[in-house]
Formats: structure tokens, sequence, C-alpha cells
């Protein structure tokens, strides 16, 4: 029974789920949802879900925007009952006209669909759509090398009510086409749009009203295609390394190390101070590209990387990082 059959009921609060492999541009579809609510005096709160144990882009949110932040694991598996409590806590203390969920990237969108489902039978919320961010040039290089993150991509977009092909200008038009047949393929119904960081009409996504419910295209996940592998997404395979610097480093170095990563680190992203420039910055790496943002955090805010991949070395990474460290104090005693 939907609640315009209760009088007595308030309406339920829509909730919006925002999916997409690592570093496809989730927080910035985000940040452009929250600014056009913001525009149009819609109180929006927001979960975000981070592997690592710091959420760097929850400094992008503006502290206006009531916000539960579910750290250190993956609300799909690890952390899934914390969901429930995060969404039943905003709901109760904050009673926002929308939440949006953003996921991890390494995140089962099926699992999460469960997770707000479930608690929708105990709170005053109703999952409204699935919008899935997909990082154009990071597919084809991810259908290269198969493996399960390609699974785990094609299940996020399989599970979309709406899709957004993004990264459109790190692709020639016909490596475009070449990634929009393959997500067509594998979700044929969603709504899909081709953007460039995630600029879509308003409107478009994760707004108020209904929307088809999510549901997995065909072939469903639970019967794989014979001979094919099961395509369960799992991501055990997807670690996370969070690194506390102790000191600046050079900037020429970092910029070095950020490029020399090997394959299977998808995306990086923190907040370092260079010894050699005055401010601080936030650092965005995802599929050998990398971006860097001057910013000025509020309150106290280590210098911390975050390193998302599959099976990479730790100890060589860690290795690394100490020896520019390492380098920045001995030349900072020189
Ligand atoms: N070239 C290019 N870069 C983009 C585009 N969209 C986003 N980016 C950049 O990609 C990086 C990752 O973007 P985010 O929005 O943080 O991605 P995310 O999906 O939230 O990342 P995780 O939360 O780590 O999974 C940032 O440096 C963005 O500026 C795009 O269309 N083109």
């Amino acid at each position: 029974m939907t609640s315009e059959h209760h009088q007595a009921a308030a309406p339920a609060i829509p909730v919006h789920i925002l999916s997409g492999f690592l570093g496809s541009g989730k927080t910035t579809l985000l940040m452009r949802v929250l600014e056009q609510y913001r525009a149009e005096g819609v109180r929006a709160a927001v979960i975000m879900n981070e592997l690592g144990e710091v959420n760097l882009d929850g400094q992008l949110v503006g502290a206006q925007v009531p916000m539960q932040e579910l750290l250190g694991g993956c609300i799909c598996c690890s952390i899934r009952g914390d969901l429930g409590l995060a969404l039943t806590r905003l709901v109760e203390s904050e009673q926002p006209d929308v939440i949006v969920i953003e996921s991890t990237g390494a995140a089962n969108p099926l699992e999460i669909i469960d997770g707000v489902t479930e608690t929708a039978m105990v709170a005053r919320i109703e999952l409204q759509s699935v919008t899935v961010v997909v990082d154009g040039p990071g597919l084809l290089e991810l259908r290269r090398r198969g493996g399960a993150s390609l699974r785990l991509m094609r299940e996020q977009v399989r599970c979309a009510t709406g899709l957004l092909v993004n990264k459109a200008d790190r692709l020639d038009p016909e490596r475009l086409v070449e990634v929009q047949q393959l997500v067509r393929e594998w979700n044929p119904l969603a709504a899909l749009v081709v953007t460039e960081h995630c600029q879509v009409e308003p409107g478009l996504f994760l707004r108020r009203g209904p929307v088809a419910p999510p549901r997995a295209a065909e072939p469903s996940a639970a019967e794989p295609p014979a001979g094919q592998a099961p395509i369960h997404p799992t991501h055990d395979h997807v670690m996370a390394h969070t690194h506390y610097f102790r000191a600046p480093v050079d900037s020429e170095a970092f910029e070095a190390l950020l490029a020399g990563l090997p394959e299977r680190v998808f995306r990086a992203k923190g907040i370092v101070t260079f010894r050699d420039t005055p401010s601080r910055f936030l650092f965005q790496y995802a599929f050998r590209e990398s971006d860097f943002m001057r910013i000025d955090p509020q309150g106290e805010v280590h210098d911390v990387a975050v390193f998302i991949g599959e099976h990479f070395s730790r100890e060589a990474l860690i290795e690394q990082l100490e020896a520019l460290e390492r380098i920045a104090a001995a030349e900072g005693k020189s």
C-alpha cells in the first residue's frame, strides 16, 4: 500500500543509490545533484561509504548537508548492518526530503538494494533509483584484462535504473560507441546518457517521483549462461591501503609515484602537503589520470592517501611512500 492510502502517515522519503566503479565520477555527480537540491530548497541527506579509513570525498560535502559516514569497509558486506542504522538515524534526526547513498566503487549494488529495502520495512523510506556511473575508458581497460573487477562492473551496470557513460572526453568516437554498446548489452532498459564530468541535465537523475523498480537485466545474476564463470560479484579481490603521511613531501616526486603506480592500483585519493608549495591539495587518481585541487580543510585533517586496487603489493607501495618521506626529511635538513 502506498503512503497516499494512509492519510495519517507522512510520505516515504525517497532514497537514491549512487554506484559505479572506483573513480568513475560518483562524487562528481553527487556534488552536482546536491547543488541542484540546494538551489531548489530540497533538504538532502547523504550516506557515504568508503573502503579506506577516511572519508576524503566528505570534505567536499558542505557542513549544511547532514551526512553519515560508513568507513573502513563496504556497505554491501562487512558493514551492511550499519547501513540500516545510518538510514534510520538520518530519518529520525534529520527528516530530510531525500537521501542519497554513495557506495564504494567496490560495492555490489544488489546487496545495497537489499539493505535499503529491508530498512524500508521499519523506516519511512522508499528506494527510488539506482544510478550507476560508468568510467568509459576504465571499462575498456577492464574488458581487456577481464577478471573479477570486470564482472563487478557488469553487475553494477545490470542493476541500474539510470546510467551515465562518463569520461567521454577521454574516448574517441569509435571507442565511445564501443562502450555504449557494451553497456547496452548488459542493461538494455535503463536511461542512458553520455557525459563529461557527469554533466547531466537537471532533473534527469536522482529526482523525486516514481521510477521503475531496480532489477538486474537478463541473464539473471543467479543463472549465469552455460560455460561462463558465475557472475556473482565478489570484491574480496579489491583491497585498500591507507597511508598517513608523517611529513610534507616533494610535489614532483609524489606526482612521479602516482604516474608509476602499478596497473593493479585503479584508484588513489588523499590529502597531501607539499614542501615546495604553500597550500594543501586533495588529489585524485583513477586509471592513470591524476588531478590536484587546492583545499583548505576545516578542522584537524591529516595528510593521508588511500590506494585501492586488485592484489597489489602493499609492501612495495609502503616502501615507495616512506622513501618519499625520507627524501623530503633529508632535503629539509640539508
Ligand atoms: N577526464 C575526466 N575526468 C573525470 C570525469 N569525471 C570525473 N573525473 C575525474 O575523475 C576523478 C574521480 O572522480 P570522482 O567523482 O571522485 O569518482 P568516484 O567514483 O566518486 O571515486 P570513488 O569514490 O573513489 O570510487 C576525479 O579526479 C574527477 O575530477 C570526466 O568525465 N572526465
